[in-house]
């Protein structure tokens, strides 16, 4: 860190999320600054490197963490390649937000949890930022107190207008349906036992080959049910829609988010066109939270153990998208580091 405490990031993936996460970094948050960013691309990882002074552009995440004036890692590279990103920065023993996922597949998950605890000590911050939404966070503190009763169900609804043209039918439940695990295991504070996948006649607008939508029915530990409709490629718009029904009342969130109108003939409000947009406060809250539990020399938020849990959901889910059977959720038992 500088002598002003200000801490050097070296963001690793300068794609969508990346070169957002820069901007922030850059122009919003504070107590930081872009000391390195990294891309396989060169061209890309040289235009973000532009975008802030002394920043030096890497086409090698090792050799960025290696550079004088990083201090702590960033990691937007798509989910297969951050296992060797994590395991870099905890070599060199470093402070990680990870974007979700943390990885795609529960035994990649596994080896990283196991490397942080040889360390010894937390480093990683996983990035599932409904956890910083206020409209979630509101969500969660209603159910906390207990005021509604027991949460019995989750309706989720996760639409994107698009996505990648690298997108898969799996990634519909690692890359995508992984923020409903998490945001199901957040909110209900129980583990997600078991799995359902249910997919119809995918949608004639789908990009070639993608199953899309589908709907997923996870089963939790306190025996609560969630449903999720996942639509990749709904084409109108970016929708994150979560409703819990409990013993004594319903909460629901993600319904419109910004202004409604009545005009002539017609009521009701915009649709953000993607999750820049939708999640822009919950983005800027989550990396200033990251960056000042940082410079105080603590880590919070999502941890390894909640990227672990939610890749072991994942894998039951990829089997049960593929059987169409209900599948169990196996998970070691949560080490003491986590506890
Ligand atoms: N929290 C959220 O809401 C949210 C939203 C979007 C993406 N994400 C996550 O962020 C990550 C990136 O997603 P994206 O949409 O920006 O993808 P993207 O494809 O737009 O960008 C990924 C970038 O990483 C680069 N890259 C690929 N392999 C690399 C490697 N080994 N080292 C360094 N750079 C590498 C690519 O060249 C590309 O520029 C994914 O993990 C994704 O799941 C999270
Ligand atoms: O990587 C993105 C991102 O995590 C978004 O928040 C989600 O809505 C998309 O489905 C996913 O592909």
């Amino acid at each position: 860190m500088t002598q002003q405490g200000t801490l050097g990031i070296a963001v690793i993936g300068t794609g969508k999320m990346g070169a957002d996460h820069v901007r922030r970094i850059n122009d919003v948050i504070s107590g930081a600054r872009v000391a390195a960013v990294v891309d396989i691309d060169e061209a890309r990882a040289k235009a973000a490197a532009d975008s802030a002074e002394g920043c030096r552009a890497f086409t090698d995440p090792a050799a960025a963490m290696a550079a004088p004036g990083v201090d702590a890692v960033l990691i937007a590279s798509p989910g297969p390649a951050h296992e060797a990103a994590l395991l870099s920065a905890f070599e060199r023993d470093l402070p990680v937000l990870c974007e979700k996922p943390l990885t795609p597949d529960s035994a990649s998950a596994l080896r990283v949890l196991e490397a942080e605890q040889k360390l010894g000590h937390r480093r990683v911050q996983v990035g599932f930022m409904r956890r910083y939404d206020s409209e979630f966070m509101k969500l969660k503190a209603l159910l906390a107190s207990g005021e509604l009763g027991r949460p019995l169900m989750l309706h989720c609804r996760h639409r994107n207008a698009s996505v990648h043209s690298y997108f898969t039918t799996e990634m519909l439940i690692s890359d995508a349906v992984v923020h409903e695990m998490d945001q199901s295991r957040w909110l209900l504070e129980q583990e997600i036992t078991a799995v359902t996948v249910l997919k119809p006649t995918p949608s004639a607008d789908a990009p070639e080959g993608l199953s899309d939508p589908q709907l997923v029915i996870f089963e939790t530990s306190g025996g609560a049910l969630v449903n999720v409709e996942m639509f990749a490629s709904c084409g109108f718009g970016y929708q994150v829609q979560a409703e819990a029904v409990c013993e004594r009342g319903t909460a629901r969130v993600g319904d419109a988010h910004g202004m409604l109108v009545n005009r002539p003939g017609t009521w009701g409000g915009e649709i953000a066109p993607d999750f820049v947009a939708r999640f822009e406060e919950a983005y800027d809250r989550e990396v200033q939270a990251w960056v000042d539990a940082t410079r105080r020399g603590e880590v919070v938020g999502p941890s390894t153990w909640d990227g672990y849990a939610a890749a072991a959901v994942c894998e039951a889910g990829l089997r049960a998208q593929k059987t169409g059977e209900r599948t169990a959720v196996e998970m070691i038992e949560r080490p003491a580091l986590y506890r």
